[in-house]
């Protein structure tokens, strides 16, 4: 078919969106983090060894009569919070949604860190970055979307994630029941791999309670470039935002002893507005309570985590989970252009 939809599930506190994915002959379903921010398919299998295995449903090579080793080629990658995997490579059928690949490539791990091993949920990673930051050697291999790409309608896919309930990926088609009013797009530079695109600035918005003050909020011209990382849970943007923003917030701190800003799970958060091109980003202040860090047992007040924090250490800010679950994002790579739409 020349597009297809397929269901993104919200893991505990959103942490990431697992979707379903089919993969051999017969066909084995195993759920995928899909991930924008890097561009190789791997998953847990037959070849992971067992004291690494956490419970992950497996990619079982031997039981699929399509699979064929492709030979001489490994993996080996690295995230960005420092998490790795590698192994081997193998060519097999992978279906999304109805929508079929015949020799996609796979990468079986033979090797994964223990932030992949507690994950019991997820089997892997479903890579819809660019093709040139697959990590395959000698010859990198290309995304599921990437294969999939002449077969599509449309020359895009699109994510419309939840807080707390499943949302989708579309594939080679725009679904306009997703999202309101026009999209706006803004231009995509590949040249890291990524999904990268230049935000001109912020402003805060009203609080939840409709408390916002009658004049438009100030816009602050903080540019950043940043990138679409549907497989990081939180916004990364630069330190200063971060700081203006919960500077609004009475009670809010930038704890090291937690890693990040936290505040009173009671507080009234106000919006954060991202500013791209002309279009304006509303994150609602109710996204950006994220989770409870922990709950103090002498008194009521529990401590929250920002689901803004700072993405210092990062040559880019990282709009990830917490902005998807706002915006409706068009990837279009036949036009090279990210579009943005209210939900
Ligand atoms: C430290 C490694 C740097 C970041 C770089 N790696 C990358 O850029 C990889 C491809 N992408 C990532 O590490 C990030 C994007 C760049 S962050 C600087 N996205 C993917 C990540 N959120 C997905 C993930 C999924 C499940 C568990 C953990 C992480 C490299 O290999 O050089």
């Amino acid at each position: 078919s020349r597009a297809c939809s397929v269901s993104a599930v919200p893991q505990l506190f959103d942490v990431e969106y697992l979707a379903p994915v089919q993969i051999g002959t017969p066909p084995q379903t195993l759920m995928l983090n899909f991930d924008t921010g890097s561009s190789d398919l791997w998953v847990f299998s037959s070849e992971t060894p067992l004291r690494q295995r956490g419970g992950q449903d497996l990619y079982q090579i031997e039981d699929s009569s399509t699979a064929h080793r492709l030979g001489n080629s490994t993996w080996s990658i690295t995230y960005g919070d420092g998490s790795r995997s590698s192994g081997n490579v193998y060519l097999d059928s992978v279906t999304v949604g109805g929508v079929n690949v015949f020799n996609q490539a796979i990468e079986s791990a033979t090797k994964v860190s223990s932030s992949f091993t507690n994950d019991a949920a997820s089997s892997g990673v479903f890579g819809l970055g660019f093709d040139s930051i697959n990590t395959v050697s000698p010859v990198k291999q290309k995304t599921f979307f990437s294969n999939a790409l002449e077969s599509l309608e449309m020359g895009l896919f699109t994510a419309n994630l939840n807080k707390a309930e499943p949302g989708n990926y579309n594939f080679g088609f725009i679904d306009p029941t997703e999202f309101t009013g026009p999209i706006s797009f803004v231009d995509v530079n590949a040249t890291r791999g990524f999904w990268e695109f230049e935000a001109t600035g912020f402003s805060i918005g009203g609080g939840g309670n409709g408390t916002g003050n009658s004049t438009s909020p100030m816009f602050v011209p903080v540019g950043h470039s940043a990138i679409a990382d549907t497989g990081t849970s939180l916004l990364l943007i630069p330190a200063p935002i971060v700081q203006a923003y919960f500077w609004q917030v009475p009670g809010a701190q930038s704890s090291a002893r937690v890693g990040g800003w936290v505040f009173p799970c009671n507080a009234t958060l106000p919006d954060l507005i991202m500013h791209i091109g002309t279009y304006k980003a509303v994150i609602p202040g109710e996204l950006i309570n994220y989770a409870p860090v922990d709950t103090d047992s002498f008194d009521t007040a529990t401590v929250c985590y920002g689901g803004v924090q700072s993405s210092s250490g990062f040559p880019f800010a990282i709009y990830g989970d917490v902005f998807f679950k706002a915006q409706f994002t068009v990837f279009d790579v036949d036009e090279m252009r990210l579009g943005f739409a209210p939900k």
